[in-house]
Parts: C-alpha cells; structure tokens; sequence
C-alpha cells in the first residue's frame, strides 16, 4: 500500500515501549502459555491451525492491508475473490469442515457464499431425503449451484408461524405454487441473495387441500444458471447499506405464483402424497425448524474467539499504554527513573478488562457442552429417537441469547477500554464490533428466545412440583440440571450462604448452590404468579428473560467448575487436570467468571435471600483480591488465545506491542492524505490528487 505521508525518521517511540513492556508482561506469567494453548485447541486442531494460517497469511488475495479504506463496493468485491479463492484453496487441499471453519475464522470476511456453506448445505443435509440430496446437495457442494436461506420477510422474522409467503399443492400438475400475496411477505435479510444466489431454501406456509399446516423448507431455483437474471415471475434485489456486514449481499425476493415440483418441498419428515395431496406428518412438530438449532449451537461455539479477540486487543494496549504516574505507587525503572503507569495497572481497567478474559474461557467449556449435547442429538435422532430436542432447543436458545450479548456488550466495554484510539477503525474493534452485532438478532431476536427457553423452564418446574412424590426425578438429574436444582429448591428452600471471609467465596460448591437456589427461586416466583396470580405471559417478560439469564449463567458455571474437577477422557481437560500451574490459573479465572456474575446480578442473589448484604459486601472484596491475582498472568492468559495478528487487524493488540509506530504508518496510508483540496469558490472539484 501507498504511504501518502513522509514520516520524519529521526522519531523512534519514547522509552521503554510496547515491545519492551510486553516482553516484561509475558515474563511475569505462572504457567506456560503454550500448554495453555494447547488445552485450548488440542493437538489435532493446534497442527491445522498452523497449517491453514500459513496458507491464508501468504495468499494475495487475502491480503487485508486495504481493508479499512474500502467502500461497500470494493469490499463486496474484495469478499466475491476471497469466495473464489477460498474454493479453489478448498478443491486443491481437500478441506473438510474442520479445515474450513479454521480459514473462515482466519479470513474474518463475511461473504456471499456464507449462507450457502452456513445454511443452505446443512438445510440440505438435515432435512433432506436421499434423492433430493442427489439432486441439489451434490451440486451444492460442488458450487454449480450456489444457495441461501430465506426465511425472514419484511413483515415477520420472530414469528415464523407468522410467515405470509404460501406454498399451495396444486395436485392436477403435482407442483406447488409458491405466493407472495402481500408486500410484506417479502422475504428480505436473505444473506447472499442479492446478487449472488441462484437457489434458495424458501421457508413458506404449506397449503394442501385447503389446510394449512406450517411453514416448511421449499428448493426453488431463483436466477438462470447461464444469465443469472432473476427468473420470470419472480423479483430480486439487494436490500442496501447495513450497519456492518456490508461485503455480504443481503437480499429481497417477492415471488409471484411460481411452479417448483412436489419434489421441491424438503421431505426428509414430513410430506405431501402425489395427487391426493395428503399430508405426512413429521415425527416431531419442530423438525423444520432444525437448521436454526445447528446454527444457533454453531453461535455459542463461536462466541468464545470473538471474545477472546476483543481482550487479546485491550489487554495487550493496556499494558503498553501509559498514562500518569501514580502518586501512591509510582512505577520506578532499574535506573531509578519514574515513568508513567501502564494503563492495566489501573483496578478499574483490570474490572473492567479482565471479566472479560474469564468470560471467553467460561464459553470455552460451554462450548464442549453444547457440541456434546448436539452431537449426542444427532446420534439419537438418526435412529427416529427425538427426546433432547427439547433441552437442546432450550439450552441452545437460551445460551446463544446470554453469549452474544455477552460478547456484543464486551466487544465494546473492550473498545471503549482503549480511549480515544479504541474509535479508530485501526484499533481492531470497528469492522469486527459492526460485523459481529448482528449475532444478537439474527436466528433469534436474543429477547424471543430467552421465551423459549423460560417455557422449557417452567414447564419443567411445574412438571416436578406437580408429582405427588417428586423424588422421583432423582433419577434424572444427573443428566437434566433443571431437574437436579429444582429438586435441591424443594428440599432446602431456604438455603443460606455460608461464607464468612472473602476468599470463603473461592469455594466451589458455596458458588454452586448460590446459582442453583438463586434460579430456582426465580423460576418459582414466576410459576407462582402465572400459576396462581393468573399474570398474562406479557406482564411478566421482564421476568421470562431473567430465568433464561440465571439458567444459562448457571450452565456456564457448571461447565467451568466440571471441567475443573471431574476426571475425563477429553484430551484437553486431562492437560489441564495434569498441570498444577494451569489449574491454579484457570482456577482464578473460573472464580473471577462466577463472582463477576454474581457481583453484576447481586440483586438475584439478595432477593432469593442466599447471600446477605454483608455477605455481598464480602463478594465485592473477592472480585477485587482476584484482579489482583490475576495481573501478572493477563497478557499470556490472552497469548494462550493464540489470535492471529493478521485476524486482529489491530494496530493496538498486535503481539509485538508496536502500537504507536503502527497507528502513524497505517495513517499515512490514509487515500484522504494523497488528495489536496481546492478552496476556489469558481471550481466544481473540491478535492483532488495531490502531486506527490
Ligand atoms: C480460543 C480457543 C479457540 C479454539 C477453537 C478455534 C475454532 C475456530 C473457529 C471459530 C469460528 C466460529 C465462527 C462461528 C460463527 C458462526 C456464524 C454463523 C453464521 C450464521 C449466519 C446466520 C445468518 C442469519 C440467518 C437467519 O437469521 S435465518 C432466520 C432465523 N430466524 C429465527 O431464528 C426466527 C426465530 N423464531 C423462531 O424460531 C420461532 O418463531 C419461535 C421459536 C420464536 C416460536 O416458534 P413457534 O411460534 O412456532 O413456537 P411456539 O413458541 O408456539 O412453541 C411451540 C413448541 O415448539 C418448540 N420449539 C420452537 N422452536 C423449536 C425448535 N427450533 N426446535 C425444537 N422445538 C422448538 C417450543 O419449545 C414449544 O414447545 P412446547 O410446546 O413443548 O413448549
Ligand atoms: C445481518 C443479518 C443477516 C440475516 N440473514 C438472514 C438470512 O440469511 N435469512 C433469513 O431468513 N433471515 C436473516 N436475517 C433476519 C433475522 O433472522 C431476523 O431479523 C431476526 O430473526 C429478528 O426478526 P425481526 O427482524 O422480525 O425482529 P422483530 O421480531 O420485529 O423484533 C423487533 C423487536 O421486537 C421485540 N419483540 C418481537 N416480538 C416480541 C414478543 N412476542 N415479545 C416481546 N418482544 C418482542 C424483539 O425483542 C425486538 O426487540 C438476518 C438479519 C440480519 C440482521
């Protein structure tokens, strides 16, 4: 890239500097960064990192140098070359999904194909019988055709059993006719549709003989395979600049009586007979709407990189950055000198930064569960058996509304963290926080479905307290820990906190039962006034979100204190179990994860009359000893993370720690800075390029 401005060569960065403090950081660190690292990724998936980063980094076509310049235009061009690339690179090196998710990860470049890998292939793949994956999965994976996922329409996202596009058996040509009847059946959001797309999964109501039975998946072709205009009858267009994911075509599409072939409707579970137009019934309700399962379960997945990105930014800024010497402690050097103190030094820095650390490795055990629990899903249900599907729908809605937010509201915490700089497209933070937002809407508006999962919730609640004998679910909570707290509730409903000192809050087992009562409580209080009250479902949303809240953060905590101590086969946890120093840290982090909550929502935890108000005090002080225990670990606890310089983007969290001599080199490659402008009144231009 062109540098528009000469920097004067003789300015070196005052003394000692990013890399210097940096290096000091990393000495001061208790355990090895790289066993952490590899607790984090295991082997397997440590080699293939290494192996796609090499070929992602030396690409051209990936190069991202231009990539804060760009206009919606060039950066939708930028990501139809990254598609291109990425599925040559996908063909010459036979990557699988392992493989693939690595270098979608590594290219940090939504793009037009995201749909059709994200959506489309597994809706496919999920819902499709053998012949129909012949026909449009084969291909698919091919890319001859190339296919999206469109579901929402002007008018309805949330409420899909609201969706107006109709899909009517026409039994006399064995077709349906898909309809848009409205303007607001419009499908519209639809990623990759706009320009890309030559298929789409279209959700539409089904209509036989005059009944309609809910929506369900329909393939139809949506632009010629050799012009790749829009088919007769049918209107395409891109729905326009977005708040972020702008290299990604979003896309609108009103059809107008199209034909598509009975074949066309995914019939993997439920079916419309030939001619009679009977229908088969699928052998649970919600099995079309499988594909938002996965993604949502793929989501949580995620959250834990994109929080562990967020802190790799601010907690290595924060140690390079300097800002007043501390009248108290000042920072002396070996020669005597005081210097500035480095902004991570600072206890409000370190409460705001360092939750944020221990939440990215509370999502990294979370993440283990719901890949458990989805893997063990799809094991059953291939042999007709549908049990989880309901604790899966309710831990997979409820976890990827608490997660997203999580990160959303961490990215920016992150961000604003980092001052002045932390605004700058160069910190690392602006395209990421703007391309990453839409994780709190899409597949699930994060307020709908916190409903879902307090449904589950109470049901199960009422389910248990109904019984005449409700020891009787003993038995199942080991496996269901809805059941394994309601229970312990019914047993022990006054439960008090025993702890007398600070550190009295580091036990496991005290945090344990604090969030266990402390959602047992709520889940009652709301049973009993739905139940008894007769409250309407509305009049108590605040509160539906709030159970979803306190049961997911109790999964997360779970999860973290299991994988501390419960022996197991997984190849991480046993590195971990195996090496004191990393126990000792996780250990710090896990308390700082699960004191943090509680210290955020310590209002719960009064009201349910676990903790008392000294006990809360007493909590506080906790929260603040493990800042202090966690310091000298807080930049290798974000090397462990091992994020890529070149994912980062960052001029601020670059592992070298050349943060100012970055900020002025990307700044001189500013296009503003190669044009001059042109002040006379009697000219049109008002900018030009300057002569350089
Ligand atoms: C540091 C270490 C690192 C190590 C490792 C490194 C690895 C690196 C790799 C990391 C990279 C990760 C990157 C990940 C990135 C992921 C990105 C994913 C990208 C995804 C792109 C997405 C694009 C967007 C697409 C869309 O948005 S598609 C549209 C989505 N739309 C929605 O979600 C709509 C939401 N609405 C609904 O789902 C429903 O309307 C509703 C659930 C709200 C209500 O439905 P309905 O009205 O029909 O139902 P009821 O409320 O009446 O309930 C009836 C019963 O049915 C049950 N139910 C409902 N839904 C389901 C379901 N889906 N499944 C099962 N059951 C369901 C209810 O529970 C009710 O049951 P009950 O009667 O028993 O109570
Ligand atoms: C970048 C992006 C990409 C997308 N990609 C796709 C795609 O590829 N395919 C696709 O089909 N869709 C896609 N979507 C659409 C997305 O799934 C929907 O926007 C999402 O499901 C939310 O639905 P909505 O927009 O109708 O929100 P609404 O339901 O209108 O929600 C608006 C507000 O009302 C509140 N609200 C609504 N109903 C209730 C209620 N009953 N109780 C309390 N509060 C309520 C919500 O909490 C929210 O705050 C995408 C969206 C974005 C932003």
């Amino acid at each position: 890239m062109v540098s528009y401005v000469k920097i004067p060569s003789h300015l070196k960065p005052s003394d000692p500097q990013g890399p210097d403090l940096l290096t000091q950081e990393r000495n001061l660190a208790s355990f090895d960064v790289k066993e952490l690292t590899l607790v984090l990724y295991g082997i397997k998936d440590l080699e293939r990192y290494h192996t796609i980063l090499k070929i992602i980094e030396n690409d051209p076509v990936f190069d991202k140098s231009n990539i804060y310049f760009m206009g919606r235009n060039e950066l939708f061009e930028h990501a139809i070359k990254k598609e291109k690339r990425l599925v040559q690179l996908i063909r010459e090196n036979k990557w699988k999904v392992e493989e693939l998710q690595f270098a979608e990860w590594f290219l940090d470049m939504p793009g037009p194909f995201g749909a059709h890998r994200g959506m489309f292939i597994p809706t496919l793949i999920g819902q499709g019988t053998k012949e129909q994956k012949e026909k449009f999965l084969v291909p698919a994976l091919n890319y001859q055709i190339i296919g999206c996922y469109a579901q929402t329409e002007l008018g309805h996202g949330s409420n899909v059993k609201g969706l107006e596009t109709t899909a009517i058996y026409i039994p006399e040509t064995d077709e349906f006719e898909i309809h848009s009847p409205y303007l607001t059946a419009s499908k519209w959001w639809v990623g990759g549709l706009g320009k890309t797309a030559n298929h789409a999964i279209v959700m539409a109501q089904l209509i036989s003989n005059g009944k309609n039975y809910g929506p369900h998946p329909f393939v139809v072709q949506i632009r010629d395979m050799k012009t790749h205009l829009p088919l007769p009858s049918i209107t395409i267009g891109d729905i326009g600049p977005k708040f972020g994911f702008n290299s990604t075509d979003n896309g609108f599409i009103l059809f107008e009586h199209v034909r598509i072939p009975r074949f066309n409707m995914l019939s993997k579970f439920s079916q419309i007979k030939k001619g009679t137009g009977e229908y088969i019934n699928p052998p649970n309700q919600k099995l079309s709407y499988g594909t938002m399962v996965l993604v949502r379960a793929i989501i949580i997945s995620g959250v834990r990189v994109t929080l562990a990105r967020a802190a790799t930014i601010a907690i290595r800024y924060s140690a390079v950055r300097r800002q007043f010497i501390d009248k108290d402690e000042p920072k002396k050097l070996e020669d005597g000198s005081i210097v500035e103190t480095s902004i991570l030094d600072y206890t409000m820095q370190q409460y705001r930064l360092f939750p944020v650390i221990a939440q990215s490795y509370a999502c990294f055990f979370t993440a283990k569960m719901m890949v458990n629990l989805y893997t063990e899903y799809t094991k059953q249900s291939s042999s007709g058996d549908y049990s989880l599907l309901a604790d899966l729908h309710a831990s997979s809605s409820g976890l990827k509304s608490l997660t997203t937010t999580m990160a959303v509201d961490s990215i920016e915490d992150c961000r604003r963290a980092c001052g002045g700089h932390g605004y700058s497209s160069f910190s690392g933070f602006v395209k990421f926080y703007q391309d990453y937002l839409p994780n709190t809407t899409w597949e699930g508006d994060n307020y709908i479905l916190t409903h879902q999962t307090a449904r589950y919730l109470l049901k199960t609640f009422r389910q248990v307290t109904s019984h005449k004998n409700p020891e009787i679910y003993a038995s199942q909570s080991n496996k269901n820990p809805t059941i394994s707290y309601i229970l312990q509730y019914l047993n022990e409903p006054n439960q008090k906190c025993t702890a007398i000192t600070p550190s009295d809050f580091n036990n496991h087992e005290i945090q344990l039962r604090a969030f266990k009562h402390r959602v047992a409580f709520l889940i009652a209080n709301v049973v009993d006034q739905i139940d008894n009250q007769k409250k309407s479902w509305n009049s108590m949303l605040v509160e539906i979100n709030r159970i979803s809240r306190a049961h997911c953060q109790y999964l997360l905590v779970q999860n973290f204190i299991t994988a501390l101590h419960q022996p197991s086969e997984d190849e991480s946890l046993r590195m971990l179990h195996n090496s004191p120093a990393l126990k000792e840290v996780m250990t710090s982090i896990c308390n700082l994860f699960v004191l943090h909550t509680m210290e955020k929502d310590i209002g719960d935890f009064l009201e349910s009359e676990y903790l008392t108000t000294p006990q809360a005090r007493l909590l506080r002080i906790q929260v603040y000893n493990l800042l202090k225990e966690i310091r000298p670990n807080a930049v290798s606890l974000v090397d462990a993370f091992l994020i890529p310089d070149s994912l980062l983007c960052s001029a601020l969290g670059r592992y070298d720690g050349k943060v100012y001599e970055t900020m002025i080199d990307w700044a001189s490659k500013e296009p503003l800075n190669g044009m001059t402008l042109d002040f006379n009144p009697n000219n049109d231009t008002f900018i030009r390029k300057a002569k350089l």
